[in-house]
């Protein structure tokens, strides 16, 4: 079943989402894919697939991609975020992730668990059934 996938990732963590993205292009290939505006760009360049790219996070791509969960068109975040530098736009990088709690949407925020997320029969199967907060 086709979700809809959206990969981010602060500027030292891009290398590994860019590496992560190689070794599961063939299932990230049977997804609809959004992104950021740079993680995006550098993602398409190294995937070669077709991705939807909002506004580099600073600029707003964060809460573009916060929207798309308030409006329940996301199923899945892979954010590598940067533990170790301060963003300017950290309150939109806490108000993502925190949309990711309150949606009940799967996030990984590091590489081990985007493994586990992609990977998972749950998930990807169509058989799990998201509980969504009370409308
Ligand atoms: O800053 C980001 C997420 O908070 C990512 O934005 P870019 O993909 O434009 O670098």
């Amino acid at each position: 079943m086709q979700k809809t996938i959206a990969l981010v990732a602060h500027d030292h963590k891009k290398p590994d989402l860019i590496k992560w993205a190689l070794e599961h292009k063939s299932e990230l290939s049977k997804h609809k894919l959004v992104a950021t505006g740079t993680t995006g760009g550098l993602l398409m360049k190294a995937l070669a697939l077709d991705i939807h790219r909002y506004k580099s996070g600073p600029l707003g791509g964060d809460q573009q991609i916060g929207a798309l969960i308030a409006e329940n068109k996301l199923d899945c975040l892979i954010f590598f975020w940067d533990p170790l530098n301060p963003a300017p736009h950290d309150p939109d990088v806490k108000a993502l992730l925190r949309l990711c709690s309150v949606w009940n949407v799967p996030v990984a925020c590091n590489m081990s668990t985007a493994d586990m997320v992609i990977t998972s029969p749950l998930f990807f199967d169509g058989s799990y059934q998201r509980q969504l907060p009370d409308l």
